[in-house]
């Protein structure tokens, strides 16, 4: 729900926990908004602009206190905001996201137990008028994320957490979609690419 009458694109992010297979669908998502005609940019976070991407390096490989690392994911994404995702929906193109706030309540509140005032405060100060259209929570569970996991590369930080942070992290972001019924949809994940794919099209139908 972007703010202001000149706004025409729309802002979607993908959330869910590692493994779910987010990344996999970013692409399908643009090709299918690209063949509708839309001017789409897809970006990540933590990243997506060049400062941002070296806060990614090094959210995603040293040990920090907490605070720490909820500031930097939220000074990652300020910059984000401002350079890429404000400036791309004024133009009227579509923005993709690799993860947004639900990200930073989930890992950072659910996961590691930071109190979720802290965060509340961080989004309203960051992006006080700006939240995605729409998104896409692709969710399994745990079992089914690690052995897609393991299957396929080198972990980082937050992927070599233990099972118990997971289930943190996606019991955060299923009562965020229960919070947010209107911007939030869950996708089973444990379908088949086809089918998840058709799913998406179906929601994507009714955002054109
Ligand atoms: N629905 C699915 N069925 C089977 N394998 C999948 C499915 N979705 C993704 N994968 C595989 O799981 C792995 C992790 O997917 P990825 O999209 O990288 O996850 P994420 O971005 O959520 O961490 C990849 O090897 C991908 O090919
Ligand atoms: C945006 C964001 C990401 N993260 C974590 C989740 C992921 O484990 C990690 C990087 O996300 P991601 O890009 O999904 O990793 P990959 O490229 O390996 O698929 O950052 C947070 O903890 N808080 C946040 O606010």
């Amino acid at each position: 729900m972007t703010q202001g009458s000149t706004v025409k694109g729309k802002f979607i992010t993908f959330e869910g926990i590692d493994g779910a297979g987010k990344s996999t669908h970013i692409g399908f998502v643009n090709d299918f908004l690209a063949s509708r005609g839309k001017t789409v940019v897809s970006s990540r976070e933590p990243g997506g602009t060049p400062l941002g991407e070296k806060l990614r390096e090094l959210l995603l490989h040293e040990k920090m206190h907490l605070e720490t690392e909820a500031l930097l994911m939220f000074a990652s994404r300020r910059e984000h905001v401002a350079q890429v995702i404000e400036p791309n929906l004024a133009q009227g193109n579509w923005v993709l996201s690799d993860r947004f706030t639900d990200a930073s309540f989930a890992y950072q509140s659910g996961g590691r137990g930071l109190d979720r005032a802290k965060m509340e405060a961080l989004e309203a100060w960051v992006h006080p008028h700006l939240q995605p259209d729409l998104t896409l929570l692709f969710d399994v569970p745990l079992e089914v994320a690690r052995e897609r996991l393991d299957a396929t590369r080198t972990l980082d930080k937050f992927e070599r957490e233990q099972a118990d942070f997971f289930q943190k992290c996606r019991n955060e972001y299923l009562r965020r979609a229960a919070q947010f019924p209107d911007r939030i949809v869950v996708v089973d994940s444990t379908r088949t690419i086809g089918e998840i794919q058709l799913r998406l099209a179906g929601v994507l139908e009714k955002l054109l």
